[in-house]
């Protein structure tokens, strides 16, 4: 499933109308008919539907919704919000023939005409404006998404809620809270967007005949349970250690050892064959009494208990993670960046290592082997001289802009984990729930990412992947055993277990 921009969908419809000829009026038809289907789940005959349609293309849509299911035997009126001369196209088309069977339309003549009839009525279609809204909301959109959302009433938004914007980067903008939203063909990008998601309420895609074909420019894709099933890879039967992976772990200091015992516990549990932690003496012992599995390295360490600089020997492992818990002195910097820049395996790099990396980011074009990225906002900002609230605003342009200019994958963690390749391609991730809004999370979400990677062929599919099971594990472990404020990471990490036995 692709992720577009108003753009992107505008130009799949006119592929779909103008190189392959499906008619404007059928795709509305389309749309309508697939929407009606659904809301149908959570209505009954019994109920009082208000459809509200707007001027464009979405209220073409309402009428369609409209026809279809007075035709099916409910109770349904149109509130109308723009005068009839404004209705033209295909929405006028469609007007048509909602009136030729019968059907009831409403005007709009004040905010008190509508809550009048919000009085009487069960649930709302809310078929205002789609993805054609530009700026400020204009009357009266503006006192009816107001009204509408006062009212209390179960909202359903076809394609996207009234007067949200479809694209990331938008704020200050008022908006219906709709309870479920049916998206239209594909999903837009404010779905995953943390100021705009919230809106939406629960989604689901309906499925209009556009051929994926005509979304050939969107370059964002949803990762799901579909994807995931898709590509985690099978344990052979004749496999051994050596064949799934030998993981080098770097991190950890005397204070802190806890990040990169999370991320050993997290590596071993993800499918690593073979995990080693290089990390100082004094906290060896510490993590040893929590990992058995794991083999230890014993690194360097000033009077303080942090790693200083020195040579490590990655030649006999297939994959390296570094940053957690390093705390960020210069040697350990120095340590980290030296690392970075030799080491002739995938890498990836979290926490403090990102701190370390800033302070010569050549190092990232430079390297010839996958160098992962994995900040959380505020890592973000910090790497790229952004404000979080930036990096917040807008997600999906800022991770793409670094990731094709650094060459790396890049994990921008979030309530929706982008994954970026260094193309510039992205895909959204669509488990995990508050309860990963933790320390530690990120520390067990490198150990199952930097496993994933030895398991793929494909980078950008391990990582996928491994934040799919991560925040999957934590979706389970909140119907289960735990709830979203006592879930710890390590009750993620042993929750991998249920979550491999699932997909398998
Ligand atoms: N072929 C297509 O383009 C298809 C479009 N579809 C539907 O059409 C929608 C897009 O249609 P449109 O492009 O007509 O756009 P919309 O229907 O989203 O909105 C356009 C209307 O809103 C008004 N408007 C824009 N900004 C406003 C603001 N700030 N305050 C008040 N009014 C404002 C405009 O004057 C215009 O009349 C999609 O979201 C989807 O629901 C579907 O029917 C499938 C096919
Ligand atoms: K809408």
């Amino acid at each position: 499933m692709h992720i577009v921009t108003a753009k992107e969908m505008y130009e799949a419809d006119r592929y779909a109308m103008e190189t392959i000829g499906i008619e404007g009026k059928l795709l509305m038809e389309n749309a309508g008919r697939a929407v009606a289907d659904k809301a149908a789940e959570r209505v009954n005959k019994a109920m009082h539907i208000l459809v509200m349609c707007g001027s464009g293309s979405n209220g073409g849509d309402g009428f369609v919704i409209a026809r279809t299911l007075l035709g099916w035997g409910y109770t349904v009126r149109v509130f109308q919000l723009a005068p009839d001369d404004k209705i033209s196209g295909d929405a006028a088309y469609h007007k048509q023939l909602y009136q030729n069977i019968g059907g009831k339309i409403e005007q709009w003549e004040s905010a008190a005409s509508l809550a009048a009839a919000l009085q009487e009525s069960d649930v709302v279609i809310d078929a205002m404006l789609g993805i054609g809204v530009t700026g400020k909301l204009r009357p009266p959109y503006d006192q009816a998404v107001e009204t509408v959302n006062q009212a209390g009433l179960p909202v359903i938004s076809v394609d996207i809620p009234s007067g949200v914007p479809a694209d990331e980067g938008h704020d200050g903008f008022v908006g219906i809270k709709a309870d479920r939203t049916l998206i239209v063909a594909e999903p837009k990008q404010s779905l995953f967007a943390q100021q705009t998601a919230s809106y939406y309420g629960s989604w689901e895609v309906v499925d209009i005949g556009l051929p994926s074909q005509a979304c050939a420019n969107s370059s964002r894709y949803v990762w799901g349970m579909e994807e995931t099933r898709a590509h985690l890879g099978e344990r052979g039967r004749f496999s051994h250690k050596g064949s799934h992976g030998k993981a080098l772990l770097i991190g950890g200091s005397q204070e802190m050892p806890g990040s990169i015992t999370l991320t050993t516990k997290a590596a071993l549990r993800g499918g690593s064959g073979l995990v080693t932690t290089g990390t100082v003496p004094q906290a060896i012992p510490s993590i040893a009494a929590h990992c058995a599995e794991a083999t230890y390295l014993s690194l360097n360490a000033d009077d303080r208990g942090r790693i200083v600089l020195q040579d490590v020997d990655v030649s006999g492992y297939d994959a390296l993670a570094i940053g957690m818990g390093m705390g960020r002195e210069q040697a350990t910097a120095d340590f980290t960046r030296k690392l970075v820049s030799e080491a002739n395996i995938p890498v990836l790099v979290d926490a403090d290592g990102l701190h370390h990396l800033k302070q010569d980011m050549r190092i990232l074009t430079q390297r010839r082997h996958p160098l992962i990225l994995t900040p959380h906002p505020g890592e973000m900002a910090m790497l790229t001289d952004f404000e979080v609230k930036d990096i917040i605003r807008r997600p999906f342009a800022i991770s793409r802009h670094f990731a094709i200019e650094y060459g790396v994958y890049l994990v921008l963690k979030g309530s929706f984990t982008i994954v970026t390749d260094p193309e510039g391609n992205q895909w959204v991730n669509t488990s995990g729930n508050a309860g990963l809004a933790k320390g530690g999370s990120g520390d067990a979400l490198s150990g199952i990412l930097l496993a994933q990677v030895m398991q793929q062929q494909n980078i950008q599919e391990a990582l996928s992947l491994g934040c799919y099971i991560h925040g999957m594990s934590a979706d389970q472990q909140v119907t289960s055993n735990h709830s979203m404020h006592d879930l710890t990471a390590s009750d993620v990490i042993d929750g991998l277990a249920t979550v491999f036995r699932t997909l398998s």
